[in-house]
């Protein structure tokens, strides 16, 4: 089963095992999330350093998982990353099991941002040419730009208002922003 959810883990620790193509691309997102990115690995991708992850160039060891938020385990070892898995749920962390993402409990989505919307998708499978390309059919369907600050303070505004009047200008609104993003009524 899953839990769509957006987090917000702005400045929280989190730690990646591995050192290869995915862990920097899982660190990239990451980071650009605000978390606070640690990676560890005997051999690490030069991108890791140059982008000035935290990084530290050993194997694993349990201890590094203490009071991490979100743990990725990305190692070449499927040994390692099941060990690295099985301890970090026990502690409490949101971890992605790179290899097997039923193993873990967070899955990384095709992610597209459109001035402050996030569309996520996700195929509970391990398919990605299917999420991005589900991904560039949905931004071909998503409106270029759209004002969310003007809907934002013209729905602050209606609900300020008395019941009728509220109702009205929500009815308004919600018309508004179904014709711009190409709805009918
Ligand atoms: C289960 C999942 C991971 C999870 O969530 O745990 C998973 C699993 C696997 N991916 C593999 C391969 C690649 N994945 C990508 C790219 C992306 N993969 C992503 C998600 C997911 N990939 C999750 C399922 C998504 C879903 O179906 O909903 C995206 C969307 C998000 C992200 O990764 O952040 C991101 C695009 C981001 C973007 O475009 O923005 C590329 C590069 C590319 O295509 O450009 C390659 C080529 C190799 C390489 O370059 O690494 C392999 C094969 C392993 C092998 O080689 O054997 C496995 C494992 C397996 O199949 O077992
Ligand atoms: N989810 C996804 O998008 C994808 C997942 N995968 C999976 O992720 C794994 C990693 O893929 P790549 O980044 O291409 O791997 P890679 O083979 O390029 O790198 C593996 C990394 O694991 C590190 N490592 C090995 N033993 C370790 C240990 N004991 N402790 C810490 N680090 C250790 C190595 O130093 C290296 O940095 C693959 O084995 C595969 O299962 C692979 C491609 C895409």
């Amino acid at each position: 089963m899953n839990l769509a959810a957006i987090l917000h883990l702005d400045s929280e620790p989190a730690l990646i095992v591995g050192g290869g193509p995915v862990a920097l691309r899982r660190a990239v997102t990451l980071k650009t999330a605000g978390l606070r990115v640690r990676v560890i690995a005997p051999d690490l991708l030069p991108e890791l350093l140059a982008l000035g992850f935290d990084c530290c160039q050993r194997a694993f060891e349990p201890a590094d998982l203490a009071g991490m938020r979100i743990v990725v385990a990305c190692t070449s070892s499927p040994v390692v990353n099941a060990e690295v898995t099985r301890l970090a749920l026990a502690l409490g962390a949101l971890v992605n099991h790179a290899g097997e993402a039923g193993a873990g409990n967070l899955r990384f989505p095709a992610v597209l941002e459109r001035g402050g919307v996030t569309v996520a998708i996700s195929t509970g499978s391990e398919l990605p040419m299917l999420a991005q390309a589900l991904r560039e059919k949905v931004a071909l369907s998503l409106p270029e730009a759209l004002p969310l600050p003007a809907w934002t303070a013209q729905r602050d505004a209606a609900l300020s208002l008395g019941a009728d009047a509220r109702q009205a200008a929500m009815s308004d609104l919600r018309a508004e922003i179904r014709a711009a993003v190409g709805l009918g009524a």
